[in-house]
C-alpha cells in the first residue's frame, strides 16, 4: 500500500492484514482488514492512530512515511483516538524511534496509555472542543465519543479540510486496495464493504448500539467532507452514506430490524436436518429474504451479521444430555452477549426422550435479558412423522407474517 493525499497536507497511510484469519483472535476476516492511519502537516506534524506488529504494518508505515519524506522523528503528535492495540501495539516500538513525540488523548486514554504500554511522559489530555493548531492552517478538534468502541475512544477533526477521523466507527472489515474513496468503488465493491461494514458492526460494535447513535447525534452540527474510518474504506463523495448505515444498524439494536429470518439450525443424526428441509422449503414459498446457517459448520461472525439486520429468527435445535446442542447454545449465548434483543422466535427440535433444549432456551433468553416474541415451536420425539412436518409448515408459514408485521416498514 501507499501513501494516499486526502487533501493539501493530509494523508492516508495504513496496511493491510491478510495473512492472519481471526481479528480480535476470535472473528474470522476471510477477506482481511485494513489498519488506516493519517498523517496531517501543518508547521507541526501529527499523525492520527496507529497500527499494531501485524504483518509488518509498522514496517508498513514506516516505508510510505519515507515516501513522503517524513522522518518519524519529525512527527510532533501521536494522537490515539482509541487505545485497542490493533490501534496502538505499535506505541512503544514508536516512542522509541522518536522519545519526544508528544501522546494526544482522552483522561481515560491516558491511563490506558499507562495500563498497557507503562507510558506516562509527554501525554497529552483533552477533551471535547479542545484543539492543537499544527500552523499552517491545519487545525485538530477533539470529540469524545465514549464507548465506539472503549470507554476512551474519542473523534478527531481537522478543521481547515473538515475531515472527521472517527477511529472504529464507521468502520468495516475487508482490506483495501489502491482505491480507498468510494468514489472509486462500483456498486458491486460497495456491495461487498457493506456486507463486510454489517459482520464489523455486528461483531464488534453492536453491543455498544446506544452509544453509537449518541456519537452520531454529537457530531451531527459538524460539516463533515469525509469520513475516515481506522478500518475499511474513506467516505468523501457520501459520507452521510456510511453514517446512515451506522445510524440504521444501531436502531436494529432496539428493533424492529429488517423484515428477513436468519434460520440457524444443528443436528446429529439428521432428525432435526430433515425438519429443516420443510422449514426451508415454507420459507422459500413464502417469498421473504432469508439467511440459513447450520452449526457448528459456519462461523458465528457471518451468523451474528445476519441476525443484527434480520427480525425473525427460526431455531433448529436438538436435545443433548438434557440441554441443548451445545453449538446451538453456544450461538445463542453469542446472540445475548451482543445484545440481539426484541426479535420474533420460532424454534424446532428433535429429542429423543424428555428433551431438555427447551429449558436451556428459556434460561439463556432470560439470562441475555433478550425480550424475544417466541411466537411458535414445534418440537418433536425422534424422527419427525408427516404429521410433524405438515404442522411445522404450517407454523412457519404463520411465522412469516408474524415476522412481516413486526419488522421494521421503512426497509
Ligand atoms: C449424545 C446424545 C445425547 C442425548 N441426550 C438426550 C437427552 O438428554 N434427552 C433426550 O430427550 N434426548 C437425548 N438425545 C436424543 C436426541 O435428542 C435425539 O436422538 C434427537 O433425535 C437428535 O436429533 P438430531 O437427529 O437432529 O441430532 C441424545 C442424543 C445423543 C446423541
Amino acid at each position: 500500500m501507499n501513501a494516499t493525499e486526502l487533501f493539501p497536507g493530509i494523508w492516508h497511510l495504513g496496511a493491510n492484514i491478510s495473512k492472519d484469519n481471526l481479528f480480535e483472535g476470535m472473528w474470522p476476516i476471510p477477506h482481511g482488514v485494513s489498519l488506516n492511519s493519517y498523517l496531517v502537516e501543518g508547521k507541526d506534524i501529527a499523525l492520527i492512530d496507529l497500527v499494531r506488529d501485524w504483518e509488518d504494518a509498522p514496517g508498513e508505515i514506516e516505508k510510505q512515511l519515507g515516501q513522503l519524506g517524513v522522518d518519524i522523528q519529525r512527527i510532533r503528535y501521536l494522537v490515539l483516538n482509541h487505545l485497542e492495540p490493533d490501534h496502538t501495539g505499535w506505541v512503544p516500538g514508536f516512542k522509541q524511534r522518536n522519545p519526544g513525540v508528544e501522546i494526544v488523548t482522552t483522561k481515560k486514554g491516558a491511563e490506558l496509555v499507562d495500563t498497557f504500554y507503562h507510558i506516562t511522559d509527554n501525554v497529552r489530555v483533552v477533551k471535547t472542543g479542545d484543539s492543537i493548531d499544527l500552523g499552517g492552517g491545519k487545525v485538530l478538534r477533539f470529540y469524545e465519543i465514549p464507548n465506539v468502541h472503549w470507554p476512551e475512544t474519542m473523534a478527531t477533526y481537522e478543521v481547515s479540510s473538515k475531515a472527521l477521523f472517527p477511529c472504529d466507527a464507521f468502520g468495516s472489515f475487508g482490506k483495501i486496495g489502491d482505491r480507498i474513496f468510494d468514489d472509486q468503488l462500483s456498486e458491486e465493491e460497495h456491495a461487498f464493504y457493506e456486507f463486510e461494514s454489517l459482520r464489523y458492526y455486528a461483531n464488534i460494535v453492536a453491543s455498544f448500539s446506544p452509544f453509537v447513535e449518541r456519537a452520531i447525534k454529537a457530531l451531527e452540527g459538524l460539516e463533515i467532507s469525509a469520513i475516515c474510518p481506522s478500518h475499511g474504506i474513506i467516505w468523501r463523495r457520501h459520507p452521510e452514506r456510511i453514517v446512515e448505515r451506522y445510524a440504521r444498524y444501531a436502531s436494529y439494536y432496539k428493533g424492529p430490524a429488517e423484515p428477513e429470518v436468519t434460520l440457524i439450525w444443528g443436528s446429529m443424526y439428521d432428525n432435526t436436518a430433515t425438519a429443516t428441509d420443510v422449514v426451508r422449503e415454507a420459507l422459500l414459498e413464502s417469498g421473504i429474504t432469508f439467511h440459513e446457517y447450520r452449526v457448528p459448520e459456519q462461523d458465528f461472525s457471518h451468523i451474528l451479521a445476519h441476525a443484527w439486520k434480520s427480525q425473525g429468527f427460526i431455531l433448529g435445535m436438538p436435545t443433548y444430555e438434557y440441554h441443548m446442542f451445545p453449538p446451538m447454545a453456544h450461538t445463542i449465548d453469542i446472540l445475548g452477549r451482543k445484545h440481539v434483543r426484541g426479535r420474533t422466535v420460532f424454534w424446532y427440535g428433535s429429542f429423543g426422550w424428555s428433551g431438555g433444549a427447551e429449558r436451556e432456551f428459556n434460561e439463556l433468553t432470560e439470562r441475555h435479558k433478550l425480550g424475544w416474541e417466541v411466537v411458535g415451536k414445534a418440537d418433536f420425539r425422534g424422527n419427525p412423522t408427516a404429521e410433524d412436518l405438515s404442522r411445522l409448515k404450517r407454523e412457519v408459514t404463520a411465522f412469516v407474517e408474524k415476522v412481516r408485521e413486526r419488522a421494521r416498514t421503512s426497509a
